[in-house]
């Protein structure tokens, strides 16, 4: 089976300091995420603030490198990978269309960049081709002579979404790409994305903090806790008979609607999760409603990414049950 998109035990920390006279410590941003990604997926990521979506994004956009493991393109090492090709089949969205968009170049400039920079066609081919994409996502064609401080968070959205289309690309990683706008506009972004996704084929990595937000677009879910993937499954399986205390708890969070709010309330009490204090056994047992003795000592399982499931000593009760 070939994966346009693989991470093979992906691992990231971070020296950190703790003041003057303290030595540095480690902060394990990610640890050992396996995850696979066919062509014409989408694979949603998910969990709260901190738990490490947006050093996976980086990683993956090959903006940072990893302390350990490997990210595959096509079954290729992407470190292994020319800049140029690599941002050829890669692009990003980002979060904030207000500071990913230079403003001093009209949306024409900004959106024929990358054929620009690959040195793909003339002057008036690459306008033709950003004309026809700016057409796609919804942008009137008037819009390509202005700048982005005249139009608004979801037409910049768009200009940043015709920006990561027009060079084709095979994989797009959309980081929150809805977070910092209003809930209306919210759904108009994702509702084009998936007609994207319906009509192009694109394969997405789609990141957000909001579980809600992704269950129509994405084919397959992971969620994050504290930089380990705890559950992960086919969309439909994730939201009707969720695993892992965690996802039921980020399900039962209520729709964050205010812009910029980046955690969903989840209900779980105060102990926000600390990197750089894992407790042992089970990183989520000192807020888990269902933990019980063992989940202080025993760690479990990480998720097979062959077959999904859960990382929680609950689900692995329930097998050796049934087994
Ligand atoms: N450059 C860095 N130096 C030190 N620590 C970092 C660095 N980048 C991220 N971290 C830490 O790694 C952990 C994961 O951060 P990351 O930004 O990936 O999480 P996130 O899920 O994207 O959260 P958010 O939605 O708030 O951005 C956090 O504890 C963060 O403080």
């Amino acid at each position: 089976m070939s994966y346009l998109l693989e991470t093979r035990g992906l691992t990231r920390r971070f020296q950190v300091s703790q003041g003057m006279f303290r030595p540095k410590a480690t902060l394990h941003a990610l640890n050992g995420v396996d995850l696979r990604l066919r062509k014409g997926e989408v694979l949603g990521i998910v969990g709260e603030s901190g738990c490490g979506k947006s050093t996976l994004a980086k990683i993956l956009l090959n903006l940072l490198a990893p302390s350990e493991g490997t990210v595959l393109l096509d079954g290729k090492d992407i470190r292994a990978l020319g800049r140029m090709e690599f941002t050829r089949r890669v692009q990003p969205v980002f979060q904030d269309p207000f500071s990913s968009l230079n403003p001093r170049k009209t949306i024409a400039d900004i959106v024929t960049m990358p054929l620009r920079v690959h040195g793909i066609g003339t002057d008036a081919e690459r306008r033709k081709r950003a004309a026809g994409i700016m057409d796609m996502v919804g942008l009137p064609a008037r819009f390509a002579e202005r700048y982005p401080k005249e139009l608004s968070g979801g037409q910049r959205q768009r200009v940043a979404i015709a920006r990561a289309l027009v060079m084709n690309p095979d994989l797009i990683i959309c980081d929150e790409p809805t977070s910092a706008l209003d809930a209306s506009v919210q759904s108009q972004i994702l509702n084009l994305l998936m007609d994207l996704k319906r009509d192009l084929g694109l394969t997405y990595v789609f990141i957000s903090h909001n579980l809600s937000v992704v269950e129509h677009l994405v084919d397959q879910v992971a969620v994050m806790y504290l930089g380990r993937v705890v559950e992960l499954g086919m969309t439909a399986q994730v939201f009707d008979a969720p695993q892992h205390p965690y996802t039921r708890a980020l399900l039962d969070s209520a729709l964050t609607v205010a812009p910029g709010q980046g955690v969903p309330d989840i209900g779980l009490g105060t102990a926000f999760p600390n990197p750089l204090a894992i407790p042992p056994g089970c990183p989520f047992q000192p807020r888990c409603p269902r933990a019980f003795d063992l989940c202080a000592q025993v760690r479990p399982q990480p998720v097979d990414v062959a077959a999904g499931g859960a990382a929680c000593l609950l689900t692995e009760e329930a097998l050796r049950g049934a087994a």
